[in-house]
């Protein structure tokens, strides 16, 4: 039996070890939280985060980084972004030297523009072949209600990619492989940018002409800066480009488009994060698309608007209005 570890107990890395299980893996769930871990054991739910839902038997859960990473062929990585580098300086003692390290998370460090996969390779020594990412429309809590949904498994060594696709392939959960990472993880990260901007814009009582509006010219500046950084262009057009993006620009059920909507009604960033109990990843990856933005050369207007928004208190329907009065040009620039 494949054995993989999940190494964060949130929605997703909750509802993805349930998918392992399902495909018929035996999973260690990682958590901080003794009483979580607790919960996961004696009455198989998360309280915390996916309260509806029963977890199979063959996942269980310890607060013993070791025990987790034990015997592991898969090691996924499920923390806020920004956690991440701290959380696998302690875990890499502990991990198989063989293991895939499989990315879960949506966002890029701050401070150093890395992407995911970027910091995994530092910081676990792994080789980019032996380090993956799992991304794609797959809203936590309907995968957790077992919803049909497909995602993307991307890995530089196609092969290692297929095992992962195998390893977590059910009846209502459909991954597909690709090779191409970096365009992989750049759709899931600047996708939270752009539904934080479409939350906002919601927020603000506007209508679905300007959504469309936003979602299309998010995919164009994610395309653009994907070019710039050797990313694929098809990858865009799929599942963790097109596919991500429209699923959390369009739910209420996304972190980022609620944030943003909150942004849009009124609320200020304190206020804002006061009522945010997970994490929306684009509210601190904004900053630092930006920042891939400018060291490529590359214009990102709705990730500008969404940092003088966010970050620089610009009232959202003046930085609408300067996102409008730019000079015109033709679409495909
Ligand atoms: N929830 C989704 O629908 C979904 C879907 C796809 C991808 N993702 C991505 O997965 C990643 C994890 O998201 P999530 O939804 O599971 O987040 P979450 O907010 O539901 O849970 C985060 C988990 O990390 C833990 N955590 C927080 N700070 C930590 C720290 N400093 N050290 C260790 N653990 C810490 C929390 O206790 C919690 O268990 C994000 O990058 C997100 O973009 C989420
Ligand atoms: O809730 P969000 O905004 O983090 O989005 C969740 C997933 O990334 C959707 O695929």
């Amino acid at each position: 039996m494949t054995k993989a570890a999940v190494f964060g107990t949130g929605s997703w890395g909750t509802a993805f070890a349930m998918v392992l299980a399902d495909a018929g893996c035996e999973v260690t769930l990682w958590g901080r939280r003794a009483g979580l871990v607790d919960a996961v054991n004696e009455r198989r739910v998360n309280p915390d985060y996916l309260p509806d839902v029963e977890l199979p038997p063959s996942v269980r859960a310890t607060t013993d980084a070791a025990e987790a990473a034990a015997d592991a062929e898969f090691t996924v990585l499920a923390v806020p972004s920004q956690t991440l580098r701290g959380n696998l300086e302690k875990w890499r003692p502990v991990l198989r030297p063989d293991t895939v390290l499989v990315s879960l998370m949506k966002g890029v460090e701050l401070g150093t523009a890395k992407r995911m996969s970027e910091v995994i390779g530092e910081v676990g020594e792994a080789e980019p072949e032996r380090v993956a990412v799992l991304t794609g429309p797959n809203l936590a809590k309907e995968i957790a209600a077992r919803q049909p949904a497909a995602s993307v498994v991307a890995c530089r060594d196609e092969s290692v990619a297929q095992r992962l696709q195998s390893a977590c392939h059910t009846p209502y959960f459909r991954p597909y492989t690709n090779t191409d990472v970096v365009g992989c993880e750049l759709g899931g990260a600047v996708k939270n940018v752009i539904a934080l901007a479409v939350g906002i814009a919601d927020g603000m009582g506007l209508g679905d002409n300007t959504k469309a509006s936003l979602i299309t010219r998010g995919l164009a500046e994610t395309s653009r800066l994907g070019l710039a950084m050797g990313a694929d262009a098809h990858t865009f057009a799929g599942l963790a480009g097109m596919g991500d993006l429209v699923a959390t620009c369009s739910s209420p059920l996304s972190r980022n488009h609620t944030f943003g909507t909150n942004l849009g009604r009124g609320m200020t960033l304190s206020e804002t994060i006061a009522v945010t109990k997970q994490t929306a990843e684009g509210v601190k990856s904004c900053e630092s698309v930006r920042e891939l933005a400018h060291r490529h050369h590359v214009e990102m207007p709705i990730t500008e608007t969404v940092v003088g928004i966010v970050h620089d208190g610009k009232p959202p329907h003046v930085a609408l209005k300067e996102l409008m009065s730019r000079s015109a040009k033709a679409e495909r620039v």
